[in-house]
């Protein structure tokens, strides 16, 4: 049985890492001055530009030309302006939805040059969020949270798993959310089939696209998947094969690449092995899964880096659990590193049953603002996203696991007042 007794003993045993050499982000979050923030008239005079979709549309905005555009829709005086700000709780100094043009520039070399300018967000969710809630989502409410996601311009939407009901009961009506959204258009939908009867369930109930999923800890793949990382390689071969026959695109995860609540740290050529065994029977993309969340760059870093060694980076995708705050410091080097593909979880949520005491994944506002924030392209609509996190959190009754929804929901609260 799983314990949390490894993560404090874990952590300490990461520190080593810690203090290694690590671009920061402070350039960019220095660049903005009070000065930049203060009321005027002119709209677009500013060194500094807003790339957050707050309509769905990326705009270039300075910060004070935000603020004043915003009174001039709104009608908001200097003062309610002055309490929007207090409600972001971001004075100038940090507040890094805006990026400084001249600061940019001068940075190219050591931060920007490497992040590419798309990325891919998949968005695990319906998935990795729901299995771990305890009360049963009902059918619809995991469909209309699909619906919403995948109108949101998220390209791949995960969307439930074909594993047996008893391990992960919340997942029990896989096919019916499957049979619910077959003829969705807009988004790719995987499912997670841990072996071929998952796989021929999936494919009956229409799914279009599989996930396997292999760790690089055999505790954790004893305590998830009930067998050994060989014989799960094994299985994984069978279901690329069958897949492979009905040209189904299968997507590989391993779990655990830098740390197992088993079995403390865990070695980047134990990670490679694995992500090069998933290339080669065939998966189009691998992910690599920082399952609780323990990462920190300094332990991301050198896993990406024996991974990249084995497999064509253009295959990775990174997806971090947020459970020591450390996800975003994550999925920045990891951009930095040339990954352009990044898991996250609207508002948060979620957990892996087999890995008590991790948090959720990085919530996918978050990434999209942080993106945003660095001019890189998704196509996804923010305050889409935020309905679905709305919607599934009021139905969850949780409170938002997203920094930026949190923070951006005053705004929304506020100017609804007007
Ligand atoms: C792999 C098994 C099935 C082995 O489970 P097992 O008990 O070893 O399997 P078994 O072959 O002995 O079968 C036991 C029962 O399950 C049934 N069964 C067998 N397979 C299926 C199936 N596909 N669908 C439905 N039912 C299935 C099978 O028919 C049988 O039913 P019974 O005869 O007792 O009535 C089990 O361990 C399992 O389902 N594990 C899934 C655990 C899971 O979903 N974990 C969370 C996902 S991984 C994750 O979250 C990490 C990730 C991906 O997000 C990345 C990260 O963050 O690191």
């Amino acid at each position: 049985m799983i314990t949390t007794k490894a993560l404090p003993k874990f952590s300490r045993r990461c520190s080593f890492f810690n203090h290694r050499n690590f671009v920061p982000m402070k350039p960019i979050l220095d660049g903005a001055t009070t000065n930049d923030m203060a009321p005027t008239n002119s709209f677009f005079k500013s060194d500094t530009r807003e790339a957050v979709s707050w309509s769905g549309q990326t705009r270039r905005v300075s910060q004070r030309g935000f603020l004043n555009h915003s009174r001039s829709i709104l009608g908001w005086n200097s003062m309610e302006i002055d309490n929007v700000r207090d409600a972001l709780r971001l004075p100038s100094l940090h507040f890094s939805t805006y990026y400084n043009d001249k600061l940019r520039r001068e940075s190219t070399n050591k931060l920007f040059s490497s992040i590419p300018g798309y990325v891919k967000i998949v968005e695990v969710g319906p998935r990795d969020g729901l299995q771990n809630e305890k009360d049963i989502v009902p059918t619809a409410i995991k469909v209309e949270l699909i619906k919403m996601l995948a109108s949101s311009g998220l390209p791949v939407v995960e969307a439930t798993s074909f594993v047996s009901p008893k391990w992960v009961p919340q997942l029990a009506d896989a096919k019916d959310v499957m049979e619910a959204i077959r003829d969705f258009k807009g988004a790719r939908f995987p499912v997670l089939t841990p072996n071929l009867k998952g796989f021929e369930a999936a494919i009956a109930a229409g799914a279009k696209e599989v996930a396997v999923f292999a760790s690089a800890s055999e505790g954790f793949s004893k305590s998830n998947i009930n067998c050994s990382i060989e014989d799960s390689l094994v299985r994984y071969h069978e279901v690329a094969l069958s897949a492979s026959k009905l040209s189904i695109p299968v997507r590989g995860y391993i779990s655990c690449v830098v740390g197992c609540p088993v079995e403390g740290m865990v070695s980047p050529s134990k990670v490679a092995y694995v992500a090069k065994k998933l290339c080669d029977m065939g998966c189009y993309e691998i992910s690599l899964g920082d399952t609780i969340g323990v990462g920190t760059p300094g332990t991301v870093i050198p896993m990406l880096e024996a991974v990249i060694d084995v497999v064509p980076i253009e295959k990775l995708a990174v997806h971090f659990h947020d459970t020591y705050g450390q996800a975003l410091s994550n999925i920045l080097a990891s951009l930095q590193m040339g990954i352009s593909t990044v898991d996250s979880s609207v508002s948060g949520l979620g957990g892996c049953p087999y890995a008590k005491g991790a948090s959720g994944n990085v919530a996918t506002e978050d990434v999209v603002y942080m993106l945003n924030g660095l001019g890189v392209k998704t196509n996804v609509d923010l305050q889409k996203i935020m309905l679905a996190g709305n919607f599934i959190r009021k139905h969850l009754g949780h409170s938002s696991g997203s920094k930026t929804a949190i923070a951006l929901s005053k705004i929304t609260a506020h100017a609804s007042k007007l």
